[in-house]
């Protein structure tokens, strides 16, 4: 992305490398993990990432926190933003629909930070074409079909119905892995948490995303050894 503002970066003699800000989109069936993921790499704080809030049309959920989670909207809204180009993407997924809002992700990469976006692999298609290499995507597996409607059942945040419907699509989901960069089977909450920072640290240390990396090799070789 052309006119971006890069992060801090490594100093030598002088010589700045900077890098430029990624989007880390995880996505998953649902009840696999990706909103405890999500949550946790927020909380670090010193990790420097921003979630991407998006806007649904879903009613929401007791544990779930308006304008933290999510920004419940109402269908009329959410058309009138999709046709106002205000979102970077959108789809309609078990029912309802999500998307990106585009000013606030706009906002933090020009900012230099990288995003979380917890996304569909329908969503995950648009970003893809229109940021390219800005974006690293991950999906989330469960350890089991069996794991993952317990999981769903001991959230006990949806109704039967819901729960059904969620697991009624898992299949179609789960056969989208293929179109990812990462795969985590999330079995241990705490491994797979290691597993997304260790994805992180190696992908901001990517040559291509450092930026100035020419001039200060220049510099290396140029520098007198005392
Ligand atoms: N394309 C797209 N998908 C989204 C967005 N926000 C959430 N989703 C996806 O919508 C699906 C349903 O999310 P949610 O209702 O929170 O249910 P959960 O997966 O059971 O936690 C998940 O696959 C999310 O990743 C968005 O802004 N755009
Ligand atoms: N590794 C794990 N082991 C056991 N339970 C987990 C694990 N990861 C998530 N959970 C639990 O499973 C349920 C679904 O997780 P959640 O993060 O909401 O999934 P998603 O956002 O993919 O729908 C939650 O109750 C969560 O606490």
């Amino acid at each position: 992305m052309s006119g971006r503002q890069e992060a801090a970066g490594a100093v030598g003699q002088g010589r700045r490398v900077g890098r430029r800000g990624l989007i880390l989109i995880l996505s998953s069936p649902s009840g696999a993990g990706k909103t405890s993921l999500t949550r946790a790499l927020r909380e670090e704080k010193e990790l420097g990432l921003e979630v991407s809030v998006s806007v649904t049309t879903r009613a929401k959920r007791p544990s779930e926190i308006a304008g933290r989670d999510y920004n419940f909207i109402s269908v009329e809204d959410f058309m009138a933003m999709r046709d106002h180009d205000d979102l970077l993407e959108w789809a309609e997924v078990h029912g309802n629909y999500y998307g990106t809002p585009r000013r606030p992700v706009e906002r933090a990469l020009g900012a230099g930070t990288d995003m979380i976006f917890d996304i569909d692999y329908q969503g995950t298609r648009q970003v893809r074409a229109t940021m390219g290499p800005d974006v690293v995507t991950v999906f989330i597996l469960p350890p089991s079909m069996a794991e993952l409607k317990h999981r769903l059942e001991r959230r006990a945040e949806d109704t039967r119905e819901t729960i059904e419907k969620r697991l009624g699509n898992a299949r179609v989901e789960i056969e989208r892995w293929t179109e990812y960069d990462y795969v985590v089977v999330n079995e241990d909450l705490g491994a797979s948490f290691e597993g997304l920072k260790a994805i992180l640290f190696a992908e901001r240390l990517k040559r291509e995303r450092q930026v100035g990396l020419p001039a200060f090799v220049d510099g290396l070789l140029a520098e007198k050894i005392a």
